[in-house]
């Protein structure tokens, strides 16, 4: 018996040991270098280990214990401050339980029935000190250990928000007035951006980002920060009268010109504390800056100082902590989804955690430049993020516990659905399948799609049939429906089904074969391509044949394109001038989404079997060719015309037939050449192509000569 409590003992000495250890590194990377590995929820938890541990051994508390101070020491980076009255941390409360304690505990304490609180959101952000001296503002200090902090005045200086003269005339010739500095979510983001585009770190959180700001030593970069700050309470007075409640005090505060929350309120009583804490909860995403609790303070000032405080907390107020919205985790692996779009989002599966009060086994990596930015791999522990009922993200990695031999993340080039190619269009963020018409995660969609009443207009095929014949597997592309005849038998005996309305579906889908050409079009479902596009494209082009080659012809074009190391200006003009693009409202983004379905040919065997089953549709009259004065010939524009732009003479061209180019060969039939012509006349004329000035090119278009 003595010989195990003895090992017991030694084994709690050594788990305090490491605790303690443990708990000073992550501070040391938290408060000094703003730059934690851990989140705060595991951060607290180890915290509370040592907590309890201390408490069931109190011969074992060292003074040097984190549980015995706040914060960490100072940086000597900057000057040091001593704090006339400590800046103290704040007690927690993670479960309704702990809460019912502290209120329990105040009132026992007090002897008194009724306490109010004062109720405030907790910012997460970090504890300033900012002196005034006949109200001028003459020190902005950081909380440091609590006994002395950083002496960040230069700084301080230039945040907005903090007033550098106090407003009226009633305060005390020297006021400490104490709040926390904060960063928004919106400034947060945009920072990090910042960041990213200029190299530099990037900050873990909003709280991370407002410490590792205001710890600058260039107030030039702290005032680019765009920090927040609100004042929470005072330290030190001198003269003057004050009020005699926090509530009150804090109205003071905004009348001398400070930014005080504007959620703060006044509850009676535990049962107020609660609805408070759910009130503000259910907002706490909406919020403009992250907030991790809400901190209730005894109101009465002469309460407080009969409560007192403990080592590093007082006793008159305590942070209730929200569940946390970020936990760490292992990524077991990168899975590629595909929606019913076929769009291909990459998703981490995870080592299942709780995070905001659910377990967690999977998060969003967005896209393919998200995970490069961040540098996402398999086998990587990562902080997985969920707020309110936002889809889980990975919001960073743990370089340090990245294990040796991984490899970064490359997006498939093929679907793995359907094994079609994956696109992604230039200066897009997301990859697709291309296979539309036979993709399995985008069939439903397709189908629906394909039936519709401004698409092939198949009465009684709607979404929920078409849902039902999928999952009954007769139908997976569009031309299944064309076959649908062949399994009459089946589709009779279906429940509620029968002879008449399987006869009815059938005719109807017999009577959707004799269509149009825009509306066929327009039924492929090409990303992008809308009724307006596909009569646009069917009027220009005339039939499929035609269409098709120009999206096949565009996909070339643009390799040869990009393989002539352009100048981006030249790079887009050439794009312009692409045939496909000379169709009303074509532009790069409609032409390469045509280029990438046309492409596949998963996606022109449908197109061919729908046409063997008798899908048919009339060509159009395109304006003859032949009855286009211009028709067949290649024009090039080069130098700058008198009578109108150069987008306005190409149109002229085209009306008549013509087709406009950007560069000069041997089967350019014309260059015309305005003032300041450049190369492309010298080259013409090396060619032998014909070369029109102004008044010939008018004559040419206007027909008079
Ligand atoms: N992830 C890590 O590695 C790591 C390391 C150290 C600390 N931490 C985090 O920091 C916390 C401990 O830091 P702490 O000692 O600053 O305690 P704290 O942040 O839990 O509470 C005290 C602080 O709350 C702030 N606060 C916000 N609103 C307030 C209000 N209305 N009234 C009074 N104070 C308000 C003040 O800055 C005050 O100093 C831990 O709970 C943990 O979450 C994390
Ligand atoms: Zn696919």
């Amino acid at each position: 018996m003595a010989a195990r409590s003895a090992s017991t003992g030694s084994d709690v000495r050594k788990r305090l040991e490491t605790l303690r250890e443990e708990i000073r590194r992550h501070d040391y990377l938290y408060y000094v270098l703003d730059d934690p590995e851990i989140t705060d929820a595991e951060y607290d938890s180890l915290f509370r280990e040592l907590e309890q541990l201390e408490q069931a051994h109190p011969d074992l508390i060292s003074s040097d214990s984190p549980t015995q101070r706040v914060g960490a020491k100072p940086s000597s980076a900057f000057a040091e401050v001593r704090h006339e009255q400590p800046m103290l941390s704040l007690g927690n409360a993670f479960s309704e339980q702990e809460l019912r304690d502290f209120d329990r505990r105040v009132h026992e304490r007090l002897d008194v029935d009724q306490v109010h609180y004062n109720a405030e959101p907790k910012l997460d952000g970090l504890a300033l000190s900012l002196l005034y001296v006949d109200g001028e503002l003459v020190r902005g200090a950081t909380r440091g250990d609590g006994a002395s902090g950083e002496d960040v005045t230069a700084n301080v200086r230039t945040v907005g928000p903090i007033p550098l003269r106090l407003r009226g005339r009633d305060w005390p010739r020297r006021l400490e007035v104490r709040g926390e500095a904060y960063m928004t979510k919106k400034a947060f983001i945009a920072l990090n951006e910042y960041q990213t585009q200029n190299g530099g770190k990037q900050f873990a959180n909003p709280r991370n980002a407002a410490a590792g700001s205001l710890r600058q030593l260039d107030p030039k970069i702290t005032a680019r920060r765009k920090l927040a700050f609100f004042a929470y309470g005072v330290g030190l007075t001198e003269g003057g009268d004050l009020p005699v409640t926090q509530s009150a005090m804090l109205a003071r505060l905004r009348d001398w010109g400070f930014p005080v929350s504007p959620e703060i309120e006044v509850v009676k009583d535990l049962d107020g504390c609660f609805d408070y804490y759910r009130r503000i909860g259910e907002r706490r995403t909406a919020l403009p800056y992250d907030i991790d609790g809400i901190v209730f303070k005894v109101d009465r000032f002469d309460y407080q100082q009969q409560l007192g405080f403990v080592s590093r907390a007082p006793r008159w107020a305590i942070a209730y902590k929200y569940p946390p919205e970020e936990a760490t985790t292992r990524l077991l692996s990168i899975e590629v989804q595909v929606g019913r779009t076929g769009a291909l989002t990459p998703v981490a599966r995870l080592e299942p955690v709780q995070v905001g009060g659910v377990t967690v086994t999977n998060a969003t990596l967005h896209n393919q430049d998200e995970i490069e930015r961040k540098d996402v791999r398999k086998g990587d522990t990562v902080i997985v993020r969920r707020a309110g009922d936002v889809i889980p993200e990975v919001l960073r990695v743990i370089r340090e516990k990245r294990p040796k031999g991984s490899r970064r993340f490359k997006m498939p080039q093929t679907c793995p659905e359907c094994g079609s190619e994956v696109v992604r269009p230039e200066g897009e963020a997301v990859a697709r399948c291309s296979g539309g018409l036979v993709c399995p995660a985008q069939r439903i969609q397709a189908l629906i799609h394909f039936a519709s009443r401004r698409a092939m207009d198949i009465e009684g095929l709607g979404d929920a049939l078409i849902e039902q014949l999928v999952s009954e597997d007769l139908l997976k592309t569009p031309a299944d429906i064309y076959r649908l005849h062949e399994h009459r038998e089946q589709l009779v005996e279906r429940d509620g089904w029968g002879e008449k309305s399987v006869a009815n579906l059938l005719s109807a889908i017999e009577k959707s074969k004799a269509t149009t050409l825009p509306r066929f079009l327009f039924a492929l479902g090409i990303p992008e391509v809308g009724e307006v596009t596909a009569a646009d494209l069917a009027s220009h082009f005339g039939s499929l044949e035609k269409i098709e080659q120009a999206a096949k012809d565009y996909a070339g074009q643009l390799a040869e394109l990009a393989g002539m190391d352009l100048k981006q200006a030249e790079y887009h003009r050439r794009l312009k001038a692409l045939e496909l693009q000379q169709v009303a409202n074509v532009g790069h983004e409609i032409a390469s989404k045509l280029a990438g379905f046309f492409h596949e040919s998963h996606n022109l065997d449908v197109i061919r079997q729908l046409r063997e089953f008798g899908v048919h549709w009339d060509d159009i009259e395109v304006a003859d060719a032949g009855d286009q004065p211009l028709a067949g010939q290649t024009f090039v524009l080069t130098g700058t015309l008198a009578s109108m732009s150069r987008d306005a003479a190409k149109e002229k061209l085209t009306a008549l037939g013509a087709k406009v180019t950007g560069s000069v060969s041997k089967k350019t039939d014309y260059v015309v050449a305005g003032a300041d012509p450049g190369s492309k006349r010298d080259k013409a004329e090396a060619l032998g192509v014909a070369v029109l000035d102004e008044d010939a090119f008018l004559e040419l278009v206007t027909g008079k000569s």
